[in-house]
């Protein structure tokens, strides 16, 4: 189960027909329309029947009861929970008593035409969503004239909807896994506490993944984010900066950041030049992603500064940076939110105010540099973790940044789709992108890098090149390991100072070892078999 983006509505059960009506903001004004209407409505009878209207056509449209029921379940027992307490208030016609507490007919008729409204308004949202592609919804959005902070919260509080019910069903997988009881309808004293603290942590990690998929959304221009009719590619102006300037694509200055009294980052200072691939290795805890949060704009350092293409990093600044600096996070899930994967990579491009057979273009190509053209139709929620992974490495590259960041890339990947990364990359590099990867992958960081910076504890421990990747004391204080390549190397006499890099490299110096061992063991062989011929006999 992986479906975590936000409007993920076009899943399995959620392919429909073609909309009743084909103009997005037809449709839009219509289903808003709907909504008011239904809001002014008073009478349960006319709200159920309006409910089953709605039911009726969305059944109609293809969209699979068991999707509809999904969504109510979504909503219905937080409007269930909203409206438990208002039979019991004010005056009016006593119904029952429960305690000492009298609901009135009244306040049942209320509390029911609430939760009813709450239905109907559901079951319109669901098949906007199911009908209509992220981009177009918040396009649409926007030409109706609806303030971008509204559409904002929207779509937070729709993404943090479904966002609940995926960490909640994973959180609870686990618990399950580890014992804890949640058959039948009574639980024990003990699983209910333990269900309390589950749900505050449900709450607090749905929140730190929305938050992330909101600024991954904005990176690529949704939101207010957008540049549409400022430019579609990188400011002229800045580009030339980097080459007039200098060469470093991201120069950091004595940075500091802290999480209250934690202090992340202290004093950390580094530069990276353009076409370079740098890796940002250390142990957990380094820094490494508070970092990578900075370069991105995404926070601000309490102390000194950063430059990115030229640019000083601010707020302001931020916005445009983060639309050339492309950052691919750990969880791809933090990053793909559209329906299919073709949409998801176009979300950027569209963005950017290209033209269709433009972005028709950007998408053909990054999809087939990520080796993903023929899933291009596919939910990208149906995806394995690799093909995911792809799909959000080509949403970046749709951009067509000039740097791209990568927070962990290798992990969780099989050895062919690592080795396909890997060879992915290499393009990338070729393509003349900056690249800078945070690992804690050794062997691929000797193999693959140009540039080593080494945090630890929020301090840069050392900066350099991979030669930093062979030395001993260096690599015990960064809690790193030598190699694997080399190891063999260091138990041998006479070649310490071997440091093979590749396979290549290391079956290299093992030629060559074995011909000075063969040279070696000819000439005693000579000796032994012709005694005299050191005498010069
Ligand atoms: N949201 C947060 N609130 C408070 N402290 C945090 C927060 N995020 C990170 N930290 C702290 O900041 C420090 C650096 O964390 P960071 O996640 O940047 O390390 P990292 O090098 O990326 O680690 P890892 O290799 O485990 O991903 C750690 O001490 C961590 O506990």
């Amino acid at each position: 189960m992986s479906a975590t983006g936000p409007f993920h509505e076009a899943e399995k059960g959620a392919q429909v027909k073609l909309p009743f009506l084909r103009r997005v903001n037809r449709r839009l004004m219509t289903v808003l329309g709907l909504l008011v209407t239904v809001m002014l409505f008073k009478h349960p009878a006319a709200l159920s029947g309006a409910a089953g209207c709605f039911l009726f056509f969305m059944l109609w449209s293809d969209i699979s009861l068991r999707h509809i029921v999904k969504r109510l379940l979504l909503i219905v027992p937080f409007g269930l929970g909203a409206v438990v307490f208002i039979p019991f208030q004010g005056d009016g016609t006593p119904l029952f008593e429960l305690w000492r507490w009298t609901a009135t007919g009244e306040g049942v008729r209320h509390a029911l035409v609430i939760l009813l409204k709450i239905v109907c308004a559901n079951l319109l949202i669901t098949y906007l969503l199911a009908v209509t592609p992220l981009f177009d919804l918040i396009k649409g959005l926007r030409t109706l004239g609806i303030p971008s902070i509204f559409i904002e919260m929207t779509g937070l509080m729709m993404r943090y909807f479904f966002l609940l019910k995926d960490e909640a069903y994973s959180m609870v997988k686990a618990q399950r896994s580890r014992g804890m009881k949640m058959e039948g309808w009574f639980w024990s004293k003990r699983t209910y506490k333990r269900f309390g603290e589950l749900l505050g942590v449900l709450f607090l990690r749905a929140y730190w993944r929305s938050q992330r998929i909101y600024l991954s959304i904005s990176a690529r221009g949704g939101f207010a984010g957008g540049t549409e009719g400022t430019s579609a590619s990188p400011p002229a102006a800045a580009k030339c900066k980097v080459q007039e300037e200098s060469q470093m694509v991201i120069d950091v200055k004595e940075i500091t950041y802290r999480y209250g009294a934690i202090e992340a980052l202290r004093g950390v200072s580094f530069g990276i030049e353009q076409g370079a691939k740098t890796v940002l290795m250390g142990p957990n805890g380094a820094g490494k992603s508070t970092l990578i949060s900075l370069l991105n704009g995404l926070e601000q350092p309490a102390a000194g500064e950063i430059h990115v293409l030229g640019e000083k990093l601010t707020q302001e600044s931020g916005r445009l940076v983060r639309q050339r600096v492309g950052v691919v996070y750990q969880d791809p899930d933090d990053q793909i939110f559209s329906t299919t994967v073709e949409e998801d990579v176009a979300f950027g491009p569209r963005n950017l105010g290209l033209g269709e057979t433009d972005v028709a273009e950007r998408v053909r190509e990054s999809l087939d540099s990520v080796g993903m053209g023929e899933l291009r139709g596919r939910s990208p929620f149906e995806l394995s973790y690799g093909q995911k992974r792809r799909v959000a490495i080509a949403g970046v590259l749709a951009m067509q940044p000039e740097v791209i960041i990568l927070d962990e890339p290798m992990a969780f990947l099989d050895p062919k789709s690592r080795d396909d990364l890997q060879a992915l990359l290499e393009k990338m590099h070729e393509m003349g992108i900056t690249l800078m990867i945070a690992t804690h992958d050794v062997d691929f960081a000797a193999e693959w890098a140009d540039q080593v910076l080494i945090l630890k504890d929020g301090r840069m421990l050392a900066a350099g090149t991979t030669d930093l990747l062979f030395d001993d004391g260096l690599l015990m204080q960064a809690d790193l390991h030598l190699p694997r390549l080399v190891r063999p190397f260091r138990m041998l006499e006479g070649t310490k100072e071997m440091r093979p890099r590749t396979v290549r490299q290391a079956a290299q110096y093992i030629w060559k070892l074995m011909a000075a061992r063969g040279t070696q063991s000819d000439m005693q062989e000579t000796e032994r078999r012709v005694p005299g011929k050191r005498e010069g006999k």
